[in-house]
């Protein structure tokens, strides 16, 4: 390493903006990396869409908006999981690791139920509407 080199970050952050960044840079990883979270932002796209198309309520944009992070938060969470079972055993099959992550995985698949749910709900009687 050069005399210019800047020493890689293992202190806690000095300023909010450095928080951001790292936040930022934390979400960008996860876009990276993670197909699941960019197949939950290519459907929250089109919802977000339709809704807009539909002209949905007010409290329906909520009930969308919030699921819709619901599931994100649970995917990013599902992320962190599996990165730390991976530091901890080092890609060595362990039942309990198993165990975490599938745990974690049916958070994922929880929250998406749930977005399935509030969909249907807001979205199918729109639907019925248009075709009546
Ligand atoms: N170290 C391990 N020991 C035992 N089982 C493991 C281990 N790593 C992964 N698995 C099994 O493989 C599955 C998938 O692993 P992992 O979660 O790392 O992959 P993924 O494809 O990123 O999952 P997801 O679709 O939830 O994002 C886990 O749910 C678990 O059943």
């Amino acid at each position: 390493m050069g005399l210019n080199a800047k020493k890689p970050q293992t202190s806690k952050n000095h300023s909010f903006w450095q928080s951001l960044r790292h936040a930022a840079q934390g979400l960008s990883f996860t876009f990276q990396h993670e197909g699941n979270f960019k197949r939950h932002l290519a459907i929250a796209t089109i919802v977000i869409v339709l809704s807009a198309i539909l002209q949905v309520a007010k409290t329906e944009w909520l009930w969308l908006v919030s699921v819709i992070f619901i599931v994100l938060i649970a995917e990013l969470w599902n992320t962190v999981v599996e990165y730390l079972v991976d530091l901890l055993v080092a890609k060595q099959y362990d039942t309990m690791a198993k165990h975490i992550k599938d745990v974690s995985a049916a958070i994922v698949l929880v929250a998406s139920l749930l977005a399935v749910i509030v969909g249907l709900i807001i979205f199918v009687p729109y639907v019925l509407q248009i075709l009546a």
